[in-house]
């Protein structure tokens, strides 16, 4: 089984110029290695500051594709979606040239757009170099919601979908998100969270007395490679 390895700072901005660096790091060895490289990002609040530096990275960016983990089931102008978050904070200056492609398609509805979503995924070099997971404050992680009825499916380690749509009881929209096995065979798998209370989540998560297993855990304990905590308060 995989294990947590923590990365801790100070502050966010530490965190978020230290993990940039690493990002471009394993991009840009992969790169090296095989041509081209995969970055699957995740939305939320916590990834703008990371996404402000790993724009700047001096690496090839015509030669990275970029995904996101997860995606709301809102046109790509909306608030809420994770597509115009990495638009705008993630797909400029030297990033500007790398190759994305969007979770949302066609469709009124994830499982209407599923199959679609799927097919545009196709080039996408797979198992994912990087793939880089944020948590809620519910241990979700991407759009593996605890209590959404297709949860089970889609953290189902023998599973063969790369997606799953998920219709959350605890949060706002339609879901369509990575399912675990696609997940957890990244190559690097990095967890980036803030705040106290998510790091006594996670924790309470690996210890005896843990009230439930949640999404989080299924992934890291599913993971192919160790899962690369980053965190600052
Ligand atoms: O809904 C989502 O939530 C998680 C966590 O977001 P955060 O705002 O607590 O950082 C995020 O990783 C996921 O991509 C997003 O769709």
């Amino acid at each position: 089984m995989a294990a947590i390895e923590w990365h801790d700072f100070a502050n966010r901005e530490a965190l978020d110029t230290l993990l940039a660096a690493s990002v471009a790091k394993t991009l840009a060895e992969a790169i090296a290695t095989r041509g081209e490289a995969s970055l699957v990002v995740s939305g939320g609040r916590t990834p703008a500051g990371l996404f402000a530096h790993l724009r700047q990275s001096p690496i090839d960016w015509g030669k990275v594709w970029v995904t996101l983990a997860d995606e709301r089931w809102v046109d790509a102008e909306h608030a809420d979606s994770n597509e115009a978050l990495v638009r705008q904070h993630l797909l400029l200056d030297k990033a500007a040239k790398a190759r994305f492609v969007g979770l949302k398609s066609g469709g009124n509805t994830p499982v209407e757009g599923l199959a679609t979503s799927t097919a545009q995924l196709a080039a996408i070099p797979a198992p994912f170099d990087v793939v880089i997971l944020g948590m809620g404050d519910d241990g979700h992680t991407a759009s593996l919601f605890p209590q959404a009825p297709e949860l089970a499916a889609a953290i189902d380690p023998a599973g063969m979908a790369r997606l799953a749509a998920i219709s959350p009881i605890t949060a706002p929209h339609a879901r369509i998100t990575f399912t675990l096995p696609a997940l957890a065979s990244a190559r690097r798998l990095i967890l980036h969270m803030t705040g106290e209370a998510k790091r006594d989540l996670l924790l309470r998560q690996f210890s005896a007395d843990a009230p439930e297993t949640l999404p989080i855990r299924r992934v890291i304990d599913a993971a192919k490679e160790n899962c690369h905590v980053y965190w600052a308060p």
